[in-house]
């Protein structure tokens, strides 16, 4: 047999372009490179990062193994005085591997308290927060309701006597469950709730509740507080629930940046209701990078890891093939890693798309409110879900060893999974974006110009323009294909929206009855968003022609296995016929032939540490059996020769008589 080192070295060498010239532009320049490499070097140097026998612990030792990690990482934050949001999101992408018991206070209590605080709001908060003198989550859901925002119970209601809210869990299903580090860290949240002022609702609007004592932790009075129990995975979150008995709360902890409560109970609207909804937004577009960052990961353990396994002489007495040279193998990974590089860049549009027309509503253009919501809906759906399987892909491709939770793919699969539920879910997330792409397509004023090519009606009799399978390797055509599908399924939900509606049906039981081709038409445009973007935005960028190539191929790659996966909508109105369709398959086996000697190259270079894998499959030397191995000796079970069941179980029936 092979060495697998010397496989992986072999790999390397055949690489065509500089690995570190790739890296600075996944981490978008030297500049982030080197930064990204210093903080690495502030975390991974510490052995308390280190994540060896993670996978054997329980989901209270993780949880609090966690704990412990996540306050090392406040000191080393706070020691190297790093207070840039985007470090701490470097450190989360690419050198930690677990989701902390904090996630939620930077990722939703901080931002809601920045987006909805008036000035005094922030200025009494965020230094606290800022400084984890108080640790905040955000509890939204509720056990009767998660998608209904409208639908939530709890209430806050307003005691104009002694200016403060009073706020209850006024049923069992009213009580407050699923938000992620509510169980055992969190002291404070924002807790979203129905204001009540003199008996009349205003809705959802988002107060401060603190939740445990700062002198020793225990729930504050009237606040039934606690951990929900084991999930499929996320075992160091403490997911919790939450019940109010009457607590009280001073007037100035209702966030009061759009809409106040004046002390004699004078309710002054937000400019838009959905303001209160900004911090999901900003969630949605963080999943859009998450789960770019976790399928490269996943491509990562597993093509460095199928180019180390070697599987099934072709010919007696031969050495065995590196399962990455079968053919079915690169069908399965080589469209993760096109996925993966596809996502890296919608990623970067996302968050960049995000700051600036977040920047608008703050300038108060409030019809950037509408344009945000239809763009980052889709894309957290359609990044999340293609993730999500991608990795379960990556998994199954490593056989027997991708079973092991040593892989590293079982957790990472198990943590992900829920990124399709939270912060919407998914279904739903599409619904969202196809009443905005409808709504564009009947309203020309309305629509953004990246969304331009919604008002181009398709022609009917429309035909693909490919004559050849080497026209598969111009991305304008590529683009065609997906723009052609994503019209014609708009077109296609409105008309049928609207034979529905001619039916007699009234709105609401006509759009739930569309409700199929208003996600047909989500997906076909974030498809084709995607696939613009990418082929787009490496075109502009100033690198090696190998580099270039190489990222031109995964493009293809991307946009044909598009085209073959989701074939007969492209093949229903016979814009593409069957002999395109030929080529399209003959294609994606001439890319990954050009591909093949890159693949470590381009795993390589999203440079993710051997602590952030935490794989035996995916570490960089590619030492796998040696590292199974070991690891396996530690497992718990082999701490002793004979466990202590044999004595209280086993032995008795061994040693009676027959
Ligand atoms: C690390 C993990 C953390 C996880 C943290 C969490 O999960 S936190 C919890 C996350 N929870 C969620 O994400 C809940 C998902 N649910 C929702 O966001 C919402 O309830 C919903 C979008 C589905 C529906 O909201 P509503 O019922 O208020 O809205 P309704 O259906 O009446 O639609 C009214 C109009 O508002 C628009 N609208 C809805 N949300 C909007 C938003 N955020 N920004 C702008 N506009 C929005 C709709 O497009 C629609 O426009 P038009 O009428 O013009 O078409
Ligand atoms: C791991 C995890 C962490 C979470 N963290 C937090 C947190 O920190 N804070 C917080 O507040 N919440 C949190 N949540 C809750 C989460 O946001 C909700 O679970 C999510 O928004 C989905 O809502 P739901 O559970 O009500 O699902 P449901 O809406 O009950 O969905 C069930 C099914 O009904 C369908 N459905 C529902 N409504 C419609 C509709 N209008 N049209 C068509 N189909 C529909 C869905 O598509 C789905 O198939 C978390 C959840 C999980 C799993």
């Amino acid at each position: 047999m092979a060495s697998p080192s010397s496989d992986l070295d072999r790999e390397r060498r055949k690489c065509t372009f500089n690995v570190a010239e790739l890296t600075d532009i996944i981490n978008g320049g030297r500049e982030k490179t080197e930064r990204r490499q210093y903080l690495e070097s502030l975390v991974l140097n510490e052995p308390i990062f280190n994540y060896d026998d993670y996978y054997f612990l329980s989901r209270e030792e993780k949880y609090s193994d966690a704990v412990k990690k996540t306050v090392r990482l406040v000191q080393v934050l706070k020691q190297h005085n790093i207070e840039d949001p985007e470090d701490y999101q470097t450190l989360l992408k690419y050198v930690l591997n677990l989701n902390l018991p904090i996630a939620l206070h930077n990722s939703m209590f901080r931002p809601t308290i920045r987006d909805q605080g008036t000035d005094e709001q922030r200025k009494k908060w965020l230094p606290l927060a800022n400084d984890y003198k108080i640790i905040g989550t955000y509890a939204q859901t509720e056990l009767g309701h998660g998608t209904f925002i409208r639908g939530l119970e709890t209430t806050s209601t307003y005691d104009p006597k002694r200016e403060e809210f009073v706020l209850n869990t006024p049923t069992l299903t009213a009580t407050k469950w699923w938000p992620g580090c509510l169980g055992k860290t969190s002291t404070h949240a924002v807790v979203m709730a129905q204001l009540y002022i003199k008996n009349q609702c205003y809705g959802i609007h988002s107060f401060i509740i603190q939740l445990r004592s700062l002198k020793d932790h225990s729930p504050m009075p009237g606040v039934t507080v606690g951990d929900i129990g084991n999930k499929v995975g996320l075992e160091t979150n403490d997911n919790g629930f939450l019940a109010m008995d009457n607590v009280r709360i001073p007037r100035e902890n209702m966030l009061m940046r759009h809409a106040q409560v004046y002390p004699d109970g004078t309710y002054r609207k937000p400019a838009n209701s959905k303001l209160v909804y900004g911090t999901m937004v900003l969630l949605r577009a963080t999943v859009v990078s998450e789960s770019a960052t976790n399928l490269s990961k996943a491509a990562t353990i597993a093509i460095r890891y199928s180019c180390v396994r070697r599987q099934t002489e072709a010919k007696p007495g031969e050495l065995e093939p590196q399962i990455i040279d079968y053919v079915t193998q690169q069908h399965k990974l080589v469209p993760q890693l096109a996925t993966a590089y596809a996502f890296a860049w919608i990623a970067r549009y996302m968050m960049s798309t995000y700051h600036a027309l977040h920047a608008d509503i703050e300038s108060g253009h409030l019809g950037a409110l509408q344009e945000l919501h239809g763009i980052s809906s889709g894309l957290k759906a359609f990044t999340a879900e293609m993730s999500v399987s991608g990795i379960e892909v990556c998994r199954r491709a490593c056989g027997g060893h991708g079973f092991s939770a040593a892989s590293g793919l079982v957790s990472m699969y198990k943590d992900r999974l829920p990124s399709c539920t939270y912060e919407g879910e998914n279904t739903v997330l599409y619904l969202q974006t196809a009443r905005f792409l409808l709504k564009c397509f009947r309203q020309p004023s309305i629509t953004p110009s990246s969304m331009s090519y919604i008002q181009v009606k398709p022609l009917p009799g429309a035909r693909w323009g490919v004559k050849s399978p080497e026209d598969l390797m111009k991305p304008i055509l590529l683009v065609e294909a997906f723009e052609h599908r994503a019209q014609r399924t708009i077109k296609s939900a409105a008309q049928f929206l609207e034979s529905q509606i001619s039916q007699g049906l009234d709105t609401s039981e006509a759009m739930n009855r569309s409700g199929i081709e208003f996600v047909r038409c989500a997906k076909a445009h974030c498809y084709y968003f995607v696939t613009r973007n990418f082929f787009q935005s490496t075109a502009l960028l100033k690198c090696s022609k190998e580099i270039k190539e190489s990222l031109l191929t995964l493009g293809v790659v991307f946009a044909l296995n598009g085209i073959a996966d989701n074939s007969g909508e492209f093949l229903e109105d016979c814009f593409i016929t069957g002999t395109q369709m030929e080529f399209v398959r003959e294609r994606i086996l001439y890319c990954y032939k050009q591909l093949r000697p890159n693949l470590v190259g381009l795993v390589d270079a999203f440079a993710f540490a051997d602590q952030s894998l935490n794989s035996a499959l995916g570490a960089y030397d590619g030492d796998v059996y040696n590292r199974l191995y070991n690891w396996a000796k530690r497992a718990p079970l082999n701490k002793t020769d004979v466990h202590s069941s044999y004595h209280k179980y086993l032995k008795p029936i061994l040693k009676s008589k027959i």
